[in-house]
């Protein structure tokens, strides 16, 4: 018999370091977020500094006094990084990195290399080399013949090593930018949502958004589980205690009884300060969020800061550009909270368990109330020269009654608006008064 002794690779001893100017408000919870990205990130946080300045310093960022203070932390705690809670200017990373000793990582770079590392579906580590890239380019020195200084190039675990023959412009890194946007644009994943958009573009779409981690695809699975039969197992989603465990967008196809459909989209979670870049690199992600007619804000109400958090998915939300959309907000992980009682609605709120069947079956009866409370009844005659609009009808909609006359196929049919504008030319003149 043999044992075989695991060797994990020594953890990197890092400092977080935080600067409060003009008194941000946000600047405990930020502080604590980042420490939880730093885990994500498999980093041994072992100290934190924190100062409150009226500006930030444009040279190093921090005061003087202060930089001299990280770094002897920094020794005494043995530490080789600091990760500081903001993004940083090139050259204030340079200035810190040569004043301290220290290895610079500012929280745009630290979310990249999470994101990096959790890219699995090509889709999303295109996505995620775009937003590395586009985060690199300001960030090399023209002169620079290796990446030493040339910082999101390459491989960010191996930080400072084995990068140094690599040689990339500006140009090279602009051309590889270009060939990755066309490469995602005709990338299969992106076609097939977009071709599933289309075979589907009668049924309502709900998307669940929120906070990394609040429970979004356990959600999406354990609706999945009590609807779709046994199709639901096979087409779950990846969910996990984790930071960005999902990094793509699923959709899939929810069946209630009555024939009540919707296709369900789960997605890449939020956190504060999401870098910009990766927002727009991962737009075609979260375009099926825009696109929906409901919203389902999943929000982890056992964690004390879900208050921030369901600030940070509004700004998140804003940022993308998703507005005027209705919205469910989903209070979940009620199982972990003392003297809470669920599943219970209050008004467009909804405190559950994704892990309890009668929280999940009531989340699907609040989704199709509010989904169905705006369509009409309306009466077609659908010529038989149109008999692919019928059977788009039949598969997508509930169908209240059928009948044939000379010209083409009358129906009673409920539609949502958007349907009624599709169909509204068979509409039958009695029900328009
Ligand atoms: N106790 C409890 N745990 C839950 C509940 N819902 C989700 N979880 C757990 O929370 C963790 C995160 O769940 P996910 O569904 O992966 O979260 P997510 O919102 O999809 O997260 P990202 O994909 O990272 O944005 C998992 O360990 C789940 O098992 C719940 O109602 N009760
Ligand atoms: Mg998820």
């Amino acid at each position: 018999m043999t044992n075989t002794i695991e060797v994990q690779a020594p953890q990197e001893r890092v400092l977080l370091g935080g600067l409060n100017y003009n008194g941000r408000a946000d600047f405990d919870y930020t502080m604590t977020e980042l420490q939880q990205l730093a885990i994500a990130d498999e980093l041994a946080v072992v100290g934190e500094v924190r100062q409150n300045l009226d500006r930030v310093d444009r040279a190093t960022y921090f005061g003087s006094g202060k930089v001299e203070e990280i770094k002897g932390l920094a020794q005494e705690l043995n530490a080789t990084t600091i990760v500081i809670d903001d993004e940083l200017s090139p050259s204030q990373i340079a200035n810190l990195e040569k004043q301290t000793g220290l290895h610079v990582l500012d929280r745009t770079e630290l979310i990249l290399e999470i994101f990096a590392d959790r890219a699995h579906t090509a889709q999303a580590k295109i996505q995620v080399e775009i937003a590395r890239l586009q985060y690199a380019l300001p960030r090399i020195h023209p002169s620079a013949n290796n990446l030493d200084q040339q910082r999101g190039g390459g491989g960010f675990k191996n930080r400072g090593s084995g990068e140094t023959k690599t040689e990339l412009n500006r140009r090279t890194i602009r051309k590889r930018i270009s060939d990755l946007q066309q490469k995602l644009t005709g990338s299969d994943q992106v076609a097939d949502t977009q071709q599933q958009r289309r075979n589907e573009s009668d049924i309502p779409r709900v998307a669940l958004v929120g906070y990394t981690n609040a429970g979004k695809s356990t959600t999406m699975n354990e609706l999945l589980r009590t609807f779709a039969g046994e199709q639901g197992t096979d087409k779950q989603v990846f969910e996990k205690d984790m930071l960005f465990a999902t990094l793509d967008t699923s959709v899939r196809k929810i069946v209630l009884p009555q024939n009540q459909r919707f296709l369900l989209s789960d997605t890449v979670g939020f956190v504060s300060h999401l870098p910009h870049n990766l927002i727009a690199s991962f737009n075609s992600t979260l375009a099926e969020a825009a696109q929906a007619d409901l919203l389902i804000q999943v929000i982890d109400f056992s964690d004390p800061n879900y208050r921030e958090m369901m600030q940070t998915t509004a700004e998140t939300l804003k940022e993308i550009g998703i507005k005027d959309i209705p919205m469910i907000y989903a209070f979940n992980k009620a199982d972990r909270c003392e003297n809470v009682s669920y599943p219970e609605i209050e008004g467009h709120d909804l405190t559950y368990s994704a892990k309890d069947s009668a929280s999940i079956k009531l989340l699907a009866k609040m989704i199709t109330d509010q989904i169905y409370a705006n369509y009409q009844t309306v009466t077609l005659l659908i010529p038989f020269s149109e008999a692919r609009d019928l059977a788009q009808l039949t598969a997508n909609t509930k169908i209240l009654s059928q009948d044939y006359t000379e010209t083409g196929t009358l129906i009673e049919v409920q539609l949502s608006p958007r349907q009624l504008q599709t169909y509204q030319k068979y509409q039958q003149v009695s029900d328009q008064n």
